[in-house]
């Protein structure tokens, strides 16, 4: 029996943490693998996936979809080799990753493709920012390459702009099944164990991908800078700078995330951000075993990683 794997991509802050939470929150399999890999050597994402009893397991060194292809395959055959137990591999790509070589890694390697099966790939679309990075490849291979795609954050759209979005995706990929959904409100049963992966479809696109052929290459304009400070911040002082910098930086700051170690609280403060829309809340409390610190990632376009921790230390408490 070979396991399934759902590979869940789709651009920076379309909502595939959020929609990998409801998967593991309503899918009925009690021993998932799920793997992680982000932009920027950072594992804010592990601190939002919602703990449950699967194994998260991250890949941080680099891009799931060139120097850690090889990681990917030795963390799957180790897996195979010991945990016979596992019954679904969800693996969520970083923003920025092309999903062919992934992909690809599941059809060309015969130690993994006896082992596990591609049930399907889905892309999150985010219906409100999506419309301005549809010529990054990235995103045009996101899209490409889906079997599944959600349009997400519908919340934040009318129906005019949904319907031009259909429209566009539609365009771009006339094969993958389209669901609509706020926060990822698609039922897991529409998801998995469905097989909706089509290898004829993903060959018509890339036929360089059966011969381990493929190239790509990344955005290289697209940097993230990660912060990291011990000392406690004052929240006041957070609110002041984030505000001014989304304001003002807002169009090329493409996604920015981060746990914060505020003073007179023992919660983490927890704030995301996709350009101009950013929302902060409280998290979980601080556990004794952890390292109290703050942690914080921008990722977008001529960000100054000196002029960002000038501010960091401006906002010690
Ligand atoms: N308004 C709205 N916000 C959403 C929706 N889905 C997710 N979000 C928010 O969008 C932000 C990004 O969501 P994530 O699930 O972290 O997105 P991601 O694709 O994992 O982001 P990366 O970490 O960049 O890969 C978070 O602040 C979410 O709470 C939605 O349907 N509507």
């Amino acid at each position: 029996m070979t396991v399934p794997v759902t590979i869940l991509t789709g651009f920076l802050g379309s909502g595939k943490t959020t929609m990998l939470n409801r998967l593991l929150e309503e899918s009925v399999s009690e021993n998932t693998a799920v793997i992680i890999n982000e932009f920027g050597d950072t594992s804010i994402d592990s601190h939002l996936v919602i703990p449950t009893k699967e194994e998260i397991i991250e890949i941080n060194s680099g891009c799931i979809c060139c120097n850690v292809r090889q990681d990917l395959i030795t963390l799957l055959q180790n897996i195979n080799i010991e945990n016979k137990n596992i019954d679904r591999v969800i693996i969520e790509t970083t923003g920025l990753a092309d999903p062919a070589p992934v992909i690809q890694t599941f059809l060309m390697k015969e130690s993994i493709s006896h082992a596990y099966e591609i049930d399907s790939v889905i892309t999150m679309i985010d219906g409100k920012h999506i419309v301005r990075h549809l010529y990054e490849d990235e995103v045009k291979s996101q899209i490409a390459f889906a079997d599944t795609m959600i349009i997400n954050k519908i919340d934040l759209i009318d129906e005019a702009e949904l319907l031009a979005l259909k429209h566009t995706l539609f365009n771009m990929n006339r094969t993958a099944e389209v669901f609509t959904a706020e926060y990822g409100s698609v039922h897991v049963n529409h998801l998995m164990n469905r097989y909706t992966f089509n290898l004829n479809h993903v060959l018509e696109i890339a036929p360089d991908l059966a011969d381990n052929s493929y190239h790509h290459h990344h955005n290289n304009e697209i940097i993230s800078v990660v912060l990291k400070v011990k000392e406690p911040l004052d929240m006041e002082k957070v609110n002041q700078w984030l505000g001014y910098f989304v304001t003002f930086k807002g169009e090329s700051l493409y996604r920015y995330k981060g746990i914060l170690n505020v003073a007179d609280t023992n919660r983490k403060i927890v704030f995301q951000g996709v350009h101009m829309t950013f929302a902060g809340m409280d998290g979980p409390l601080w556990t004794e075993k952890e390292d109290r610190q703050s942690e914080i990632v921008f990722i977008g376009k001529g960000l100054d990683s000196e002029s960002l921790n000038q501010w960091l230390q401006y906002c010690l408490a």
